[in-house]
């Protein structure tokens, strides 16, 4: 039974249009979603028609859950919550006609840009006239669609940082018509071979909402309502999209500006505060009590806060009042620091009665926590970590979804190049020329055999029996993977043979337990790889291949900060709280960007609910030299630093007594003890 304050009981039963609450952090913004949501369906709106949007499935699910698990009966079953991509995905697969894009497949980041490749490879003399990298181009035309900005403007902010004299408006005056046939030969090879972008599924949903009576329509017997979660960081695409859902149904966002974390995806915090002028019919509300955190935690937070040359107008109280105060643990590397928030655990564990999952670590990114992982693992401290590079995206795992592509889509020409070069002795040349061939067949003459006739030797063999697989269980994905996998083990073993046993041959049942729930192909690749993506934040549990590791219910999560909105534990430690991290040195010369990783530290310290642990190395401290790649000196670096002048009053400072160390001798000396070591009867 879920209990609420009067605030939130008004947020709940909000009868006007559309609603923004904007609120601090561990105000309760998400429990007031379901509660909004538990409240709507209790007064007779159907569950299908509330739909819950959020930046990763596991907080659209967790809110799911937690709705259906407090309404008794079928009636909140058929609640859907998901990722604004999944979400226009899984739109323009209910309405196939509507959005015309139903057999497109989802392209991720790595066949984005072997796309873009080829846009540059297609004629050299045009991409030779500029020096940047496929990779750049694709982030310039992402960036310039989810801000919604123009090709210059968007040149001059990611190339020039936002510079405007003449010799800056010169140059970009030449990117930008060979940046336009770039980006327009790699949108004509996406359309050629059935592709959607990340960014397309927002486009096709929007763009049709935007001029379609009949679509706006159509959804809005669908829809009659809107949740959204973390409104702070929707940008102007996500806005676009929403936009016509303001006259198909009613909003009811939540969001807190000082918790922006995502403007490097085009997010801007001060868009929410300028929702009441946007937003028609609509109001906007506050919560004040904090929930999560105990008063010494909101102390550290809201003294970070107040540094800030941006007004947030947020000073939290605990509604739990006081109690531990941080800890600022002072280490010399980071194994000293692994091995002291492994020890904490254990003591904590075994001594304190907490449970692993009573734990969080934080950090910037997953690949700073390397050394802690490797000691939980010595330690035997399970452990699921959170962002970072996902289950599908690793290679030996694309390998085989390349043969499901194909079949579900044959203009899929990434998936071709990889599916044909995989067997051994077809190199890209010999591909290439196999591919014109299968493009100029007719999709229906297109099946094992002929691939066979026209791929000789044991290589063609091997691909008709890989296609023959799939093709002959379409309608069971689970089957189809399970007949693949038996065909491909032993060319995946051999082809990677190094890590083979300890790290991917564990993943090929994981993969076909993952297919299960997914009834076609199409909808196995598009969600799954929409579910489990990086760029997406999706769902953690099928990461890396460390898949093992989760099999425990009860485990430590290790997640980047941008992993862990919403997230919460009773002890929290954050990793790596120096100078040169917070804020990147990269960052110094900026102060958007300063400002925007004040909120990530925000972020990371109001997740705590008992016990603040935040670390910082030493060698960070020590001497830096400013070079062309960072020209900022030490007392730059040292007075941007966001724990410069943390009063003493409001932590206790650490240094780590590991066992780590050096056994030390004993304090006093002495006497010597030494007996003659038997007995003389
Ligand atoms: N009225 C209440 N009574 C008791 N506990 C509450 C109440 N409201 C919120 N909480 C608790 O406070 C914590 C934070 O709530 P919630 O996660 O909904 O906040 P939030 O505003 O979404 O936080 P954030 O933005 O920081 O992620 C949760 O543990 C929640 O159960």
């Amino acid at each position: 039974m879920e209990i609420y304050n009067q605030e939130q009981k008004e947020a709940i039963r909000f009868e006007g249009k559309h609603l923004l609450l904007l609120a601090g952090a561990g105000t309760g913004k998400t429990k007031t979603i379901v509660g909004r949501a538990a409240h709507l369906i209790e007064n007779g709106t159907p569950a299908e028609k509330i739909q819950i949007l959020t930046f990763t499935k596991r907080a659209a699910s967790e809110i799911v859950e937690r709705v259906k698990a407090g309404i008794p009966g079928r009636n909140a079953q058929a609640l859907n919550g998901s990722t604004f991509h999944s979400w226009c995905n899984q739109l323009i697969s209910s309405f196939p006609n509507l959005f015309g894009a139903a057999n497109y497949t989802v392209i991720d980041s790595d066949d984005q840009l072997s796309l873009m490749k080829m846009a540059c490879g297609k004629d050299k003399t045009i991409y030779g006239q500029i020096r940047i990298k496929p990779q750049e181009i694709l982030d310039l035309f992402s960036f310039a669609r989810n801000t919604r900005t123009n090709l210059t403007e968007t040149i001059r902010k990611q190339m020039f940082r936002g510079k405007d004299d003449v010799e800056t408006n010169e140059e970009i005056e030449e990117l930008r018509p060979v940046l336009e046939l770039l980006i327009k030969e790699y949108q004509a090879l996406k359309m050629e071979q059935k592709y959607l972008d990340y960014d397309d599924l927002l486009l096709v949903v929007g763009n049709r909402l935007h001029k379609d009576e009949e679509a706006r329509a159509i959804l809005s017997k669908a829809y009659d309502y809107i949740l959204v979660d973390e409104m702070q960081d929707t940008n102007p695409l996500q806005w676009y999209l929403l936009a016509p859902f303001e006259n198909i149904c009613k909003l009811f966002c939540v969001g807190d500006d000082a918790q922006s974390i995502y403007s490097f995806r085009g997010a801007d915090f001060k868009n929410v505060h300028s929702f009441g002028e946007r937003v028609q019919d609509s109001e906007v509300k506050k919560l004040n009590k904090n929930y999560r955190s105990t008063q010494e935690i909101l102390d550290v937070s809201n003294w970070l806060l107040e540094r800030s040359p941006i007004i947030y107008d947020k000073k939290l109280t605990a509604h739990r009042g006081p109690g531990k105060m941080p800890v600022v643990v002072n280490v010399s590397n980071q194994f000293e620091e692994a091995n002291y928030i492994a020890e904490k655990i254990l003591t904590d564990f075994r001594e304190g009665g907490k449970m692993f999952s009573d734990f969080l670590v934080l950090s910037r990114s997953q690949y700073y926590t390397k050394p802690l992982q490797a000691v939980f693992l010595q330690k035997k401290i399970p452990y699921e970590t959170y962002g970072g590079r996902k289950f599908l995206e690793a290679a030996h795992i694309k390998d085989l979804i390349s043969i499901l592509r194909v079949v579900n889509n044959p203009s899929d020409q990434i998936a071709w190049m990889r599916y044909l070069t995989f067997a051994h002795g077809i190199g890209e040349v010999r591909a290439s020329n196999y591919l014109k061939e299968i493009m100029g067949v007719d999709s229906v003459k297109l099946d094992g055999d002929f691939l066979k006739s026209i791929i000789p030797g044991k290589e063609g063999e091997k691909i008709k029996t890989y296609y023959n697989a799939v093709q002959n269980n379409k309608g069971n994905v689970r089957q189809a993977i399970k007949e693949l996998y038996k065909e491909m083990e032993l060319d995946l073993a051999f082809k990677y043979a190094k890590d083979w046993e300890e790290k991917r041959k564990g993943d090929f049942p994981v993969l076909e337990l993952l297919a299960e729930h997914y009834s076609t192909l199409g909808e196995f690749i598009t969600e799954g790889i929409l579910d489990n993506s990086i760029s997406l934040g999706g769902s953690p549990v099928l990461e890396g291949s460390k898949i093992k590791t989760t099999e425990h219910k009860d485990h430590v999560v290790i997640s980047t900060v941008h992993s862990a909105k919403g997230l919460e534990a009773d002890v929290c430690f954050v990793l790596n709280v120096s100078p040169k991290t917070y804020p990147s040195s990269y960052s110094l010369g900026s102060t958007d960007e300063i400002e925007e990783e004040r909120r990530v530290l925000y972020v990371a310290l109001t997740r705590a609910k008992n016990e603040l642990i935040i670390t910082r190395t030493t060698d960070s401290l020590n001497a830096h030299h400013s070079n062309a790649m960072n020209p900022f000196s030490q007392e730059e670096i040292n007075s941007a630093y966001f724990l410069e002048g943390l009063p003493e009053n409001l932590v206790v400072q650490e240094q780590p007594h590991t066992t780590f160390s050096k056994a030390q001798d004993a304090k006093k000396e002495n006497k010597i003890d030494l007996d003659f070591g038997f007995d003389f009867s």
